[in-house]
């Protein structure tokens, strides 16, 4: 594993590295996109623009207009839909999904009376920050444009935040992704077994994918199995594969997953599941670095790296007979724990706006975002099946809402009858750790500032984090910022 990548996966400074500034036209002129197949005639009464610091250009339709927003991604851009004329009622109707580029802040230009026409109006409320009926000042078009450049400047620095917590796929900047991260990036470059806990769809496949990626064998295959999924008395032949005849049925030799992992990594997934006398098949391979087919020959070397994971407490199978402990030990040599979504705060934003922005491309709809709702009920939510629950709701909604913003009924959550009610202290948790998260956002992650702004110690800010999750003992020996 390269520096450079260890860096990015375990790096405390590449989670607070600042975005670089956008992207701004030359001279420090502002983008503006003038879209009208009504002939390039209008355009010369949008001149005077050009001496209030917009750079104008145009498009005669709306594919060539995406064409030049997806030219520069980076760039916002304001872009003035002249409705007036040119645009039949089939072009308005098919309009719409064509302006999801996210750099864009689209304004439609309009006659008075178009107002009327319920397909402006619909696209207008679906697509369009503002609207300004044509022709107008050209105080009042630089003000309203303004606004939509603005907007589009704001969605762009959110893509490139997004995309900087963005490693190998796994979203996140919460203190405890940010110690998995480190993690990770520790036992990358080591070949020893790593268990990785935490509740269902938490990321551990996500997270054990990463760990390969980043390992030596990452060019080897990475297999993964889940072995609560596969019926008691296929687990064997699955595991260690089979020889031709081995019993009814074996017309032709099967590799199992972990000869076909062979040089790189096996996921065991749920291997809390796994039979007892599979166990003790896995820990005979774990100690001899052999496999046997079933109805083999003799032992056959196989190098693989292993990596598990549970959303069980191993602890208490082990406790209660249901897992060889000398098993456990073996696979535990470094251990991970996935934290839940509920206590990952602002990363639940992150992630809401990662699956929005990935699934609003295959609807038809141009979605500006959550409403404020929205975001309030995702941090009250409990989560329980976390961030794959997280997807699948912001999924659904894409498909069923009808507004511009997702709300918290698109979502099908806050909702009173379908929520466990809080109790007090974990609703005084979930306002504390958002406080806490404002305050150190606002002062560069600095605890000092925080705790001043917040009115307590340094040390109380300290320990509510510990206690919150956004911090953990291990940072203190990596970290020069100690409670004072
Ligand atoms: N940090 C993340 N960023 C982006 N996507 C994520 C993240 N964590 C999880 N996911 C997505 O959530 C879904 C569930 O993740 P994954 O299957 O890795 O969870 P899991 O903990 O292995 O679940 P289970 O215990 O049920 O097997 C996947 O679609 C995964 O891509």
């Amino acid at each position: 594993m390269s520096n450079h990548a260890q860096r990015d996966l375990g790096g405390r400074h590449a989670a607070t590295i600042l975005p670089p500034p956008l992207a701004a036209a030359p001279d420090g002129l502002r983008e503006l996109l003038y879209l009208s197949p009504g002939g390039a005639g209008r355009m010369h009464a949008l001149t005077a623009l050009k001496a209030l610091g917009w750079n104008l250009r145009r498009a005669a339709d709306a594919r060539s207009a995406l064409r030049q927003l997806h030219a520069s991604p980076h760039t916002p851009h304001a872009v003035l839909v002249d409705l007036r004329e040119g645009f039949t009622a089939r072009d308005l109707s098919e309009l719409g999904p064509a302006l999801t580029a996210a750099n864009a802040g689209w304004i439609a230009g309009i006659h008075a009376e178009q107002l009327g026409d319920a397909l402006v109006r619909r696209l207008i409320r679906d697509y369009c920050y503002d609207y300004v009926t044509l022709p107008c000042p050209e105080a009042v078009l630089h003000t309203v444009i303004g606004h939509g450049h603005g907007m589009a400047a704001l969605s762009c620095g959110q893509h490139r935040g997004a995309e900087h917590h963005h490693v190998d796929g796994m979203i996140g900047e919460c203190e405890g992704v940010r110690t998995l991260c480190r993690m990770l990036g520790k036992a990358a470059s080591s070949d020893a077994p790593v268990f990785i806990a935490g509740e269902t769809g938490t990321g551990k496949e996500l997270a054990a994918m990463a760990l390969h990626r980043h390992s030596s064998r990452s060019r080897a295959p990475f297999a993964a199995i889940n072995c609560g999924a596969i019926p008691h008395n296929l687990v064997e032949s699955e595991l260690f594969g089979y020889e031709r005849g081995a019993f009814t049925g074996a017309q032709q030799r099967k590799l199992g997953r972990i000869e076909l992992a062979n040089g790189g990594t096996l996921f065991l997934d749920e291997i809390g599941d796994l039979p007892l006398d599979s166990q003790t098949s896995l820990l005979r391979f774990l100690e001899q670095g052999t496999i046997e087919r079933v109805g083999g020959q003799g032992p056959i070397p196989v190098d693989v790296r292993i990596v598990s994971a549970t959303h069980h407490d191993l602890d208490a199978a082990v406790g209660a007979g249901r897992f060889r402990a000398d098993l456990y030990h073996r696979l535990c040599v470094l251990r991970m724990q996935m934290p839940p979504l509920r206590e990952r705060g602002g990363d639940i934003d992150l992630l809401a706006d990662y699956a929005l922005r990935r699934y609003s491309q295959e609807g038809r709809r141009g979605f500006k975002g959550f409403s404020p709702c929205a975001r309030q009920a995702m941090q009250r939510h409990a989560w329980p099946g976390n961030v794959r629950e997280l997807i699948n709701r912001v999924r659904q909604a894409v498909v069923m809402a009808e507004g511009r913003y997702i709300t918290a009924a698109d979502l099908r959550i806050g909702d009173a009858a379908s929520e466990r009610p809080m109790t007090l202290e974990e609703a005084r948790d979930v306002a504390t750790r958002e406080a806490i998260e404002r305050a150190l956002k606002r002062n560069r992650q600095r605890l000092g500032e925080s705790a001043r702004e917040l009115g307590v110690s340094r040390v109380t800010l300290y320990r509510l984090m510990l206690k919150l999750g956004m911090r953990s003992g291990e940072d203190d020996a990596e970290q020069d910022a100690q409670p004072a």
